[in-house]
C-alpha cells in the first residue's frame, strides 16, 4: 500500500512540494521561487506557465529527493495562493494574460463603482466578502474588458477561468478536469456562500459568463488523476483548499472557536465557526473553511496583505539584510524601535481597515534611527497587524482567545513570536510542523482516499514545538499599540486621487 501523500503548496512567492508520511512527518520538501512581475505601482502579476513549470518541477524533484517511486504516493493534495486569477484558452491551454495576483490593486476603480452603486452590501451578504481589489471577480472582469477579443471568446465558451488550484488540476489532468473547491470558490466574490452556487446576479453585474467558471466540489474528494505522461502512473488528486483554509485544517482547528495565524507573504488569521456563517461587523471576512463529510464549514478571517513580504522588502529592495532569518539577529541588537513604526501598506491595507489606497510609511524617524530600528519595526508591524485582526475577531465571535496557534515561514522567527505574544497578551503556540498549509492539503487528500480515516486520527499528529508566554506589562503594551494606530492613520488614503 502506498505510504505517502504529496502536497503541492503553490504560494505567492514560491512553489513547494512536500511528501508526508502517515504520522504527518515531512519526508522531503522542495521549493522554488518564481518571478514577481510589477508592471506598474500597485500592480502584481505572475506567469501562469512559470507557476505550472515550477510546481511540476519541484513535484518531480521531491520524489527523487525522498528516494521513493511515484507508486508510493497514495494521493496528491493541492493548496494555493488564493484569489490569484488565470484566464486561459480552452483549446490551446495557453493563458490569455498573466495571472493577476491577489495583491494587485488595478481593479480598485471597478470596486469603487460597485460601492458607489451600493452593490457592495449585496456582495457582502451573498459572498461574506468586503468589496476589494483583493478578490478574483473584478480581476476576471478586467481581463475580459482589457484583453483584445477576450469577451467574445468567453461568450463563445472558449475561455476558462480558474484560481491557481484549478489551473494546476487542469494541467495535471491535461485539460480533462476544470474544478475548484468550496474554500477557493468562496474567495472569488462570485460565489454565494449560503446557497453554495455561483451567483447569477453578481456574474451579471460584472458581466462574466458563467460557462467560464469551474465546477465546485468538496475539499476532500477525488477530482481526477494525474495524466500518465507526468509521473508515469496515474495519481489521484484528492484534496484542494485555499492555503489559509488548508493551514486551519493542518493545525487541526476542527472545532468552532479554534483559530490559527499563518505568517507567510501575508498573514491570515482564521477562526473556525463550524456550520454557521458568522457575519462580521468589524471588517473581517466570512469565508468557507472547507467542504468535507457532506457539509460545508465556515470561518471568520482577518487578511493582512503584507507580513513576510515586508522582510523580503528589507532584503531585496532596501538591502539591509541578506536573508530573512537575519531580521531576528538585527532586531535583537536594539532594545526597542526608538519610536520608529513601519506600516507596510505596500498594496493597501486589508482587514480590518480595507483601504485600497493606503501605502507604506515609516514614521517616528529621528537622527538616531538606525537600520536595526527599521528592521525591528518591520517585524513588529506584523505583530501589530495581527493584534488589529485578533481584536476584531474576538468582537465578532464573542470568543476570547486562550492561545494562538501559529505557522508559516515567518513563524520561525522567535523574536517575532515573543513580541506577538507580548503585544496580544495571549500565549502563542508554534507546532513542530510549521508547513501546516501543505499538511492540511495532505490531510484533505488522505481522508478522501482512506489513507487517514478520521479527523481524530489527524488531531493526534499535532505537537507543540515552542510555547511563548506574554512577558510585557499592560501599560507598555497599550502605549506601543496606541503608537501603531497613530502610524496607521498616517498611511491611510495616501494614493487616493
Ligand atoms: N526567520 C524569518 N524571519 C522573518 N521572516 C521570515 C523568516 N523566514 C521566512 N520569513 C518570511 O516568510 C515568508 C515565507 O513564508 P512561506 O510560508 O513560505 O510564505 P508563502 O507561502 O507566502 O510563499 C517570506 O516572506 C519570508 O520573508
Ligand atoms: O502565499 P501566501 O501563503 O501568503 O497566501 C496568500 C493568500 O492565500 C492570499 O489570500
Amino acid at each position: 500500500m502506498a505510504k505517502y501523500i504529496m502536497a503541492f503548496d503553490q504560494g505567492t512567492t514560491s512553489s513547494r512540494a512536500i511528501i508526508f508520511d502517515r504520522s504527518g512527518k515531512i519526508i522531503a520538501s522542495l521549493n522554488q521561487e518564481f518571478k514577481q512581475i510589477y508592471p506598474k505601482p500597485g500592480w502584481v502579476e505572475h506567469d501562469p506557465m512559470e507557476i505550472w513549470g515550477s510546481q511540476i518541477g519541484v513535484a518531480k524533484g521531491v520524489i527523487e529527493k525522498a528516494g521513493i517511486n511515484p507508486e508510493d504516493i497514495a494521493a496528491i493534495g493541492i493548496t494555493n495562493q488564493r484569489e490569484t486569477t488565470v484566464v486561459w484558452d480552452k483549446n490551446t491551454g495557453k493563458p490569455i494574460y498573466n495571472a493577476i495576483v491577489w495583491q494587485c490593486r488595478r481593479t480598485a476603480p471597478i470596486c469603487d463603482e460597485l460601492k458607489n452603486k451600493g452593490f457592495d452590501k449585496k456582495i457582502r451578504e451573498k459572498t461574506g466578502l468586503v468589496v476589494d481589489a483583493y478578490f478574483s471577480g473584478t480581476k476576471v472582469k478586467w481581463i475580459l474588458d482589457n484583453v483584445e477579443g477576450a469577451r467574445e471568446k468567453a461568450e463563445k465558451g472558449e475561455l476558462l477561468f480558474g484560481n491557481i488550484d484549478t489551473w494546476l488540476i487542469w494541467n495535471l489532468t491535461r485539460g480533462n478536469v476544470h474544478v475548484t473547491d468550496y474554500s477557493n470558490a468562496s474567495r472569488t466574490m462570485l460565489f454565494n456562500i449560503h446557497e453554495l452556487k455561483w451567483d447569477k446576479e453578481i456574474l451579471a453585474e460584472l458581466n462574466i459568463p458563467e460557462q467560464m467558471l469551474p465546477e465546485v466540489k468538496p475539499s476532500s474528494y477525488v477530482y481526477g488523476y494525474t495524466d500518465k505522461s507526468i509521473f508515469g502512473v496515474e495519481i489521484p488528486i484528492a484534496g484542494d483548499a485555499g492555503d489559509q483554509q488548508a493551514a486551519l485544517f493542518g493545525q487541526a482547528c476542527f472545532k468552532p472557536g479554534m483559530a490559527k495565524n499563518t505568517y507567510g507573504t501575508g498573514c491570515f488569521m482564521l477562526m473556525n465557526t463550524g456550520e454557521k456563517a458568522v457575519p462580521s461587523n468589524t471588517g473581517l471576512l466570512t469565508t468557507i473553511a472547507w467542504g468535507i463529510d457532506g457539509k460545508v464549514e465556515y470561518a471568520l478571517e482577518g487578511s493582512i496583505f503584507i507580513a513576510g513580504a515586508a522582510i523580503q522588502w528589507l532584503r531585496d529592495e532596501l538591502r539591509i539584510i541578506d536573508n530573512s532569518p537575519q531580521s531576528e539577529e538585527y532586531a535583537l541588537k536594539v532594545e526597542d524601535t526608538n519610536g520608529v513604526y513601519v506600516v507596510p501598506a505596500f498594496v493597501g491595507l486589508g482587514a480590518p481597515y480595507w483601504d485600497m489606497y493606503a501605502r507604506g510609511t515609516i514614521v517616528g524617524l529621528t537622527r538616531g534611527a538606525k537600520r536595526e530600528h527599521i528592521i525591528r519595526a518591520t517585524l513588529e508591524s506584523i505583530a501589530y497587524q495581527t493584534r488589529d485582526v485578533l481584536e476584531a475577531m474576538q468582537e465578532d465571535s464573542g470568543i476570547k482567545l486562550q492561545a494562538l496557534k501559529v505557522d508559516g515561514g515567518a513563524s520561525a522567527n522567535n523574536f517575532l513570536m515573543q513580541f506577538q505574544s507580548d503585544i496580544l497578551g495571549v500565549p502563542v503556540d508554534r507546532p513542530q510542523v510549521i508547513e501546516t498549509t501543505a499538511l492540511g492539503a495532505s490531510y484533505l487528500a488522505g481522508l478522501a482516499v482512506g489513507f487517514w480515516n478520521s479527523k481524530e486520527e489527524i488531531e493526534k499528529n499535532w505537537n507543540v514545538d515552542k510555547h511563548f508566554e506574554p512577558a510585557m506589562d499592560n501599560e507598555k503594551r497599550e502605549k506601543l499599540y496606541k503608537g501603531w494606530k497613530k502610524a496607521v492613520e498616517r498611511a491611510m488614503k495616501w494614493a487616493e486621487e
